[in-house]
Formats: C-alpha cells, structure tokens, sequence
C-alpha cells in the first residue's frame, strides 16, 4: 500500500516554513485508513505491549482503533489543562510551537509496556515527551509508532532510545 497518495503536502501551515503533512484524505479512505490500522495493531503485538497511549489530538484517531482491535487498553496522552484528575506533565518544543502534554497518574502501573501511537514524529519533540510521562509513572517504552516520519528535523537523535515504526517517510 502506497500511503503517500493519501497524505496532501500545505505549505507553510500553520506557519512559514513548516510544510504540513495532511492525513485527512487518508482517513476518508477506508481501505487506506484500515491498512495503516491494522499495520500499526500488527505492531503492537510485535513488540508485546501490554497497553496503548495516544496523543491527543490525531494520535487518537490510530490509537482508539488499534486497542479496540486488540482488546488492549487505552490511555489518553492530553495538552495540558484537559485531564480532570491529578497528572504527570512534560513540556517540549515541537515543529511549529512549545506544548505541555500529560498522562493521568493511575493511567500506568509499573512495569506495563506501552506503545505511544501519534500520526506524525516531525522533531520527535512530542514523542519523547511522550515516552518520559510514560516512564516517570514506571512503564517501560514498548515502542513508538506513527503513521508519517518526518526526517532530518533531528527525531532520530531525540528518540534514539525507543524503537520506532513509521509507516510512510519524508
Ligand atoms: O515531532 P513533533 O515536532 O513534536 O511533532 C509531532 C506532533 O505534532 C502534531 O501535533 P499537534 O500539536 O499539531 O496537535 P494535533 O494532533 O492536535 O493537531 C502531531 O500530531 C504530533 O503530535
Ligand atoms: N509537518 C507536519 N505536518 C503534520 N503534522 C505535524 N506535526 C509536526 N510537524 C508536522
């Protein structure tokens, strides 16, 4: 399956500079979104997590998919000021501008494995926020996996600790 076709290229959004990865065409076609959800639940089994993490916001749109097909457990990875109850927090700088991202403290019990889903690594920033929220609660990094890799924005070296699976890479 050739992704590419589905993912649209905007120029300089949401900022000068930054050309946008667009997965909106991709998630109206079924057969293309189904192939990248079954390719992403396959790797989750591969590397044996026990429970999936998503970020918010189209990082849900894989991660909800991927652990109702393999019956896993979900965890929402939120921007900061959503989650009601009390929170881990990671702050990073992204592609296009500085987040804070966080994770419920009873979302992860030492020693789960879990896989971080998102639609795109671009600087890694996000990613590796991600896996750290993950951390600081005990879990153990299973692994990463993203529909679309940006390369050359510097994620290798940001998330040279963690394996990562991409599905299509720029
Ligand atoms: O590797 P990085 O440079 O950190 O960039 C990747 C992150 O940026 C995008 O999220 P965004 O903050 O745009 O949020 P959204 O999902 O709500 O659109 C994307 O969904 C990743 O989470
Ligand atoms: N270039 C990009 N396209 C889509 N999503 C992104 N998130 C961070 N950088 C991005």
């Amino acid at each position: 399956m050739d992704l590419n076709q589905y993912i649209s290229e905007v120029p300089d959004f949401p900022v000068p500079g930054v050309n946008f990865k667009d997965i909106t065409p991709l998630l109206s076609h079924p057969g293309a979104f189904g192939w990248s959800v079954d390719r992403i639940a396959e790797t989750a089994t591969r590397f044996g997590a026990s429970k999936v993490a998503g970020f918010d916001a189209r990082g849900f749109l894989w991660a909800a998919p991927v652990a109702a097909r393999l019956r896993l457990p979900l965890v929402p990875i939120r921007k900061t000021g959503k989650l009601p109850r009390p929170a881990v927090t990671e702050s990073y700088q992204g592609e296009y501008g500085a987040e804070t991202i966080e994770l419920h403290r009873d979302a992860i019990e030492p020693g789960e494995s879990v896989l971080l889903i998102d639609d795109v690594i671009a600087t890694g920033g996000a990613m590796r926020a991600g896996c750290r929220l993950v951390e600081q609660l005990g879990g153990t990094v299973a692994g990463c996996a993203v529909v679309i890799r940006l390369r050359g924005l510097g994620a290798d070296e940001r998330l040279s600790a963690y394996p990562v699976v991409s599905l299509v890479d720029y």
